[in-house]
């Protein structure tokens, strides 16, 4: 891989003070100023520098996920990346994202099931995978679950080595790391930048970032790359750093680790006499790198350009996509169930929703038509709302917990958004369906509703597609909104806004504002188990002992009924729509 002149800039939005008349004004600021290398298979670089220095940037950069202002020239054995090249591609991110909740093995077998080709059967994959383990010393822990949170698993290091390993199962040719070591202990972090030492012994190409490495570690690298607020003050092979550096004038004082003193050098910091500031400092070290080493690393990178460099994989035809649709679809629900089970049917949510019902069992306690039907309205009422409400926030919530791994993965070109959205979509049918059912079961008996078999149904067919659908506006939400308070917040004005055109606060609706009735899923629900309870023509006894058909409820004739088939229709435009909307939001 080659890298020329990489510069990368960012616009930031300054916010002015508060009487400014230009309140936000943009303002480009250069992260990356033009960094050239090279690294060879079999070799591993390593990127220092401090804080902010763009040792991320430059890494996401080269692994290619990096969109914006992204200026220069890098290229993979002479070709620039390409989505195919993903697939041969590792990336491990600082942070690790993991499913809490699966097992060391559940989580490299249904990795291995995405992204080892088809060709391979699925007990070659698993049998993959259990060799990764092995490989990458994981074998004690194999059977633990990853843990997170709250919930106690595996431990940094070995969670650190899963990612490693998600990545390593693909046998990339180049993998890139960003901080495997941070927040590990010296010794695991040794036993990482070990392993990754091997991997570029068998040929890899290793690129990766690093905090503080120990002298040990420092040593165990081929090459060196030194940032400083996106200048390169050094490229070349580790061993030959601490040289160049006193030959431009700045030597170690004292014996110390070679990675500590670059890293004082890159902030500034030297250990002679002279005076000059850190400023100052850095500034000499960018010309000297101008003036001595650049030109040399350019020529390198230059001479290289016309060898194609055998890596291990070179003969392999790399493909978009290594599985299947239908292979990814099965493979993401079966882990999606898995992850899931333990929220989907947690003792909270089912705890909550019996309460609640028979909390209403009790309140509405046998009451029937002839002398409650008030009542009936306003139980019919309070089941859409709450079962509107719900699983809006349930959707909303989706995405916050997915959306980190979907990115992750979806960066490493395993699956088609598609499949994973109808993995997500029909694994959560069974939470979706199964609570609301036992609570209008409950309810149903306990309220004395119409008993026929007709309206028992009916009311649960409406009851289960005004959940569907607003499940389905909870996930265009959750995935249009990326921030969860905001999320809610729209969420919560939303849900309470579709009381509005119901018929119980107001009944004399202007003309012109009648329209709002068919943004509410509330009002259809509504409508729709009105009529599963009670028959348009016929006489029912409402307020002061009167007796009305149901068209003149007070609370149907403010908004009228528009009969059954417009509902159903409005709905399932509703229910299919909002999934729409979520999944091109996803797609940004
Ligand atoms: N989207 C962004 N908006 C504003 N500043 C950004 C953005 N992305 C990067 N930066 C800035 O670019 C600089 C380099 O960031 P980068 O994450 O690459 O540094 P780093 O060397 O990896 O730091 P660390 O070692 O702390 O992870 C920082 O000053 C950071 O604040």
């Amino acid at each position: 891989m080659q890298f020329e002149d990489v510069a990368y800039k960012i616009n930031i939005k300054q916010v002015g003070g508060f009487l400014k008349k230009n309140d936000a004004e943009s303002q480009e600021k250069l992260i990356l100023k033009g960094i050239t290398g090279i690294v060879l298979p079999s070799e591993m670089l390593v990127m220092l520098g401090p804080s902010g220095s763009g040792k991320t940037t430059l890494l996401t950069a080269l692994g290619g996920r990096l969109g914006g202002h992204l200026a220069g020239n890098i290229t993979y054995n002479n070709k620039p990346f390409s989505n195919a090249m993903k697939s041969n591609t590792g990336f491990v991110a600082q942070d690790d994202v993991l499913h809490p909740h699966l097992t060391v093995t559940e989580t490299l077998v249904y990795t291995a099931l995405l992204r080892l080709p088809k060709t391979l059967t699925k007990e070659q994959k698993s049998q993959h995978a259990e060799a990764v383990i092995t490989q990458l010393g994981l074998s004690r822990c194999k059977d633990s679950i990853i843990g997170g949170g709250l919930l106690k698993g595996i431990s940094g290091g070995e969670r650190k080595r899963v990612s490693i390993a998600q990545e390593m199962m693909i046998n990339p040719s180049l993998l890139f790391l960003d901080e495997p070591t941070s927040g590990l202990d010296s010794t695991t972090s040794q036993r990482i930048v070990f392993t990754l030492w091997e991997l570029a012994n068998g040929g890899r190409t290793i690129v990766m970032t690093i905090h503080q490495p120990s002298s040990r570690l420092y040593y165990m690298f081929h090459k060196v790359l030194l940032l400083s607020e996106g200048n390169p003050l050094y490229f070349g092979k580790g061993s030959n750093a601490l040289d160049y550096f006193s030959s431009v004038g700045f030597v170690p004082s004292v014996a110390m680790n070679p990675a500590d003193f670059l890293l004082d050098l890159a902030n500034g910091i030297s250990f002679d006499d002279s005076c000059e500031d850190e400023i100052a400092i850095k500034q000499t070290l960018v010309c000297s790198y101008k003036e001595n080493l650049s030109e040399s690393v350019k020529s390198e990178v230059g001479s290289d350009h016309n060898q194609v460099h055998d890596s291990i994989d070179h003969d392999k035809k790399l493909k978009r996509w290594s599985s299947t649709w239908c292979q990814q679809f099965d493979v993401l629900f079966r882990r999606g169930l898995k992850e899931r089970r333990h929220e989907s049917f947690s003792v909270l949510k089912i705890a909550q929703v019996l309460l609640v019902a028979i909390l209403c069992g009790l309140l509405w306690w046998q009451s029937d038509t002839s002398r409650h039907l008030q009542d009936q309205l306003g139980f019919l009422f309070f089941y859409c709302g709450f079962w509107v409400t719900y699983p809006v926030f349930l959707g909303i919530f989706t995405f916050s917990q997915d959306r980190a791994m979907l990115r992750k993965e979806r960066a490493s070109g395993m699956y088609h958004l598609s499949s994973y959205f109808m993995a997500m979509t029909l694994g959560d049918l069974p939470m979706d369906l199964v609570l609301p059912t036992v609570f209008f079961i409950i309810t149903y008996w306990m309220v004395g509703l119409n008993p026929t078999p007709g309206s028992f149904f009916s009311g649960l067919f409406v009851l289960l597609y005004s959940v569907l659908c607003s499940k389905g506006l909870g996930l265009a939400i959750g995935a249009v909104i990326v921030d969860i308070e905001s999320a809610s917040a729209f969420g919560t004005v939303l849900t309470l806004t579709f009381f509005l055109p119901s018929g119980f606060y107001v009944q004399n609706v202007p003309v012109f504002i009648r329209w709002i009735k068919y943004i509410s899923i509330n009002q259809y629900s509504y409508k729709l188990l009105l009529l599963s309870q009670y028959k348009p023509g016929e006489t029912y006894t409402c307020g002061n002992n009167k007796t009305c058909l149901v068209e003149h409820f007070d609370i149907v004739k403010t908004v009228g009924l528009d009969g059954l088939a417009t509902y159903v229709v409005a709905m399932t435009i509703m229910l299919v729509g909002y999934r729409l909307i979520a999944y091109f939001a996803l797609m940004r």
